[in-house]
């Protein structure tokens, strides 16, 4: 290495030819993590090339690399994804401007200039391709996969603004194919180069549409299915917890699956994608003449070999891709009573989406409506992005003004879930009265135990014993102190002091000071005196001490010299229990400072979301 740099110092064109040879680089490449590995890869074709062969030959650096990036793009990748995609429009469409994340829009209720901005993760305008909306997708979607994470990748937006085009879009043409056909493309790739074939995951798919809360399986016919919450498969020999949401997915009962192969996956989930959407419910409404009175829902179950070694059945990735039916103002549009009644159930489940995304953005752990409408409930696990990614395009159509702000508000109120922080915000919520709970209780025990000390005490040494006292240092009089008295320049002994002595009363510290103020004339005598004597240099420290006024009397306070007091400790199982209740105290007071941390940074982030 040494060689190599010395003969960098000889000169540019040396250090090129150096470089080139690729010593250096690769004695680079071995220095460097391997998270950095890849950044380097990008600085010019030679080192590109030495970190190949460096991966290539050591696979140990290859996992490790393989891991680092997994770890970056997973805290990369948001639980909730939004885009907004613009409908083709004509050039009179009301006032709004799209750049890269940002859409403004007049407001068009309002008589002033007053305009509305939203941010999201990415808008397209109406140039915006297939292949766009794609590429922008594609990378977090797989990623998704390859981690088996579940995923729901969802069109919402206003009938007729370009939800079906968008999932489904033209297969026939290469450049109008939708993104479902898109991600089995994908997902063949994905699948054939990061596994090895016996390894590789069998694929399942189902394709479903919910019709009027009903649920009908598009490749049979459209037979109805009743849907049902089922368990995740727990490892056998684990022990028995009550289901939690998370721990629960909804299975619909009856539903078609067909398997195929990931060598065959484009040609048979293409053949059934189509043959479902061709079986969708579509009919004519004010803005759309083949207008999805549905939502479709098709699935690709990503079924993994189970490890080797166990019994257990693989572990299943599912992939949802949602075709909402149009959100519309139903009484406002509807051509008759049939589609009045479709639009009043999709009103329902789009509203009851729209709450159940409520619910979680304001983090307070409130109930979540997931079961009060069918596509809420069949996609709790997915379309809120709590236990899946979820990925939502929403389309708006800017020459239908209202319709387009009010999807950018739902698509806004969406966004807020990209923060795992409003689902962190209840869990920690509810461990803060927990734990308030255990502090509560702790220091009833504390009490408790102190009236039963001081029932039992000496009469005298009642009421000594509280919360508060066994904060504060505790003394009682010496044997004998009155003797070190005598002496003191600034003390002196009195009939208080000596009553309280023969009562071994026991008092608090107030204060501790070298010389305490003189005592004036005329006022209580608490053991100060009124002309302070000639003092020596070692004179002991001054203390003032609070006997707890008992039976309605006042509190008395004296002073003493420090080493006239001995220091008395609670009893030991007092002691202890404080010792507990200190640490509940102190659990607690952690958790809220995190619960407080969580609030702040979600609310800059809500802030930062709807700027
Ligand atoms: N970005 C686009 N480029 C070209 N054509 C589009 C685009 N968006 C939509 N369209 C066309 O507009 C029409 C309506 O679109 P589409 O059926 O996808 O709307 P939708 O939102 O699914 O409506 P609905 O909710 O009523 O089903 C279709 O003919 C579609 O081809």
């Amino acid at each position: 290495m040494a060689l190599e740099l010395m003969q960098l110092a000889a000169g540019p064109a040396r250090a090129v030819q150096v470089f080139k040879s690729g010593n250096l680089t690769q004695q680079i490449a071995r220095w460097l993590p391997p998270v950095k590995l890849v950044a380097f890869r990008r600085i010019s074709p030679c080192c590109r090339q030495v970190v190949s062969d460096l991966l290539a030959s050591d696979e140990a650096l290859r996992n490790e690399v393989q891991a680092a990036l997994q770890e970056v793009l997973h805290q990369k990748d948001n639980r909730v994804w939004v885009g907004i995609r613009v409908r083709n429009h004509s050039a009179d469409a009301g006032s709004f401007a799209v750049d890269r994340r940002h859409i403004t829009l007049a407001n068009p209720s309002s008589s002033t200039a007053s305009s509305t901005s939203f941010v999201f993760n990415r808008v397209f305008d109406h140039r915006a391709n297939q292949m766009d909306v794609w590429s922008s997708i594609q990378a977090p979607l797989m990623r998704c996969v390859l981690r088996r994470e579940h995923a729901c990748l969802f069109a919402y937006g206003q009938t007729g603004s370009g939800k079906t085009y968008t999932m489904f879009g033209d297969p026939a043409s290469p450049s109008e194919s939708g993104l479902a056909f898109r991600v089995t493309d994908s997902l063949k790739q994905l699948l054939q180069s990061a596994t090895c074939v016996e390894d590789r995951p069998s694929l399942e798919f189902s394709f479903l549409e919910v019709y009027n809360e009903r649920v009908h399986d598009l490749l049979a016919n459209s037979k109805v299915c009743v849907l049902a919450g089922e368990r995740e498969e727990l490892a056998p020999g684990s022990t028995y917890h009550a289901a939690k949401l998370g721990d629960e997915h909804v299975i619909v009962r009856g539903l078609t699956r067909r398997t195929c192969g990931v060598h065959d996956i484009t040609e048979k989930i293409s053949e059934w994608l189509l043959e479902g959407a061709a079986a969708r419910i579509v009919g004519r409404t004010a803005f759309n003449p083949r207008s999805s009175r549905s939502h479709a829902v098709a699935t690709i179950h990503v079924c993994w070999q189970p490890d080797p070694g166990t019994s257990a059945k693989g572990r299943e990735t599912r992939l949802h891709i949602v075709d909402l039916a149009g959100s519309e103002r139903s009484g406002q549009y509807a051509i008759d009573g049939e589609q009045l009644r479709e639009g009043a159930h999709i009103n329902l489940s789009l509203s009851t989406l729209g709450r159940v995304v409520g619910a979680l953005a304001r983090g307070q752990g409130e109930h979540v409506p997931y079961r009060d409408s069918s596509l809420t409930w069949l996609l709790s696990d997915a379309i809120t992005g709590c236990h899946a990614r979820a990925f939502m395009i929403a389309t708006v159509q800017p020459e239908h003004a209202a319709e387009t702000l009010s999807t950018l508000r739902y698509a806004q109120a969406y966004s807020s879930l990209q923060s795992d922080l409003s689902t962190k915000i209840p869990r920690l919520r509810a461990q803060v009265r927990s734990l308030l709970c255990q502090a509560d209780m702790a220091q009833r025990e504390v009490d408790t135990l102190c009236s039963l000390i001081n029932d039992n005490a000496r009469i005298g040494k009642m009421n000594q014993w509280s919360r508060e006292t066994l904060k504060s240092r505790v003394v009682q009089i010496r044997r004998h102190g009155e003797e070190l008295f005598r002496l003191h320049p600034y003390l002196k002994w009195t009939d208080v002091h000596d009553t309280k002595a023969k009562l071994a009363q026991i008092g608090l510290v107030e204060e501790v000071c070298a010389v305490p103020p003189v005592r004036e004339a005329g006022s209580a005598n608490d053991g100060r005196r009124i002309h302070f004597r000639e003092s020596s240099a070692n004179v002991c420290a001054c203390v003032r001490v609070v006997f707890t006024g008992k039976h309605g009397h006042q509190s008395t306070r004296l002073w003493f010299p420090e080493d006239v007091l001995e220091d008395v400790s609670p009893p030991a199982q007092l002691q202890e229990l404080l010792r507990e209740s200190e640490k509940a105290d102190a659990a607690l007071q952690q958790k809220v400072a995190q619960l407080k941390t969580a609030q702040k940074a979600f609310a800059s982030q809500m802030q930062q979301w709807t700027s």
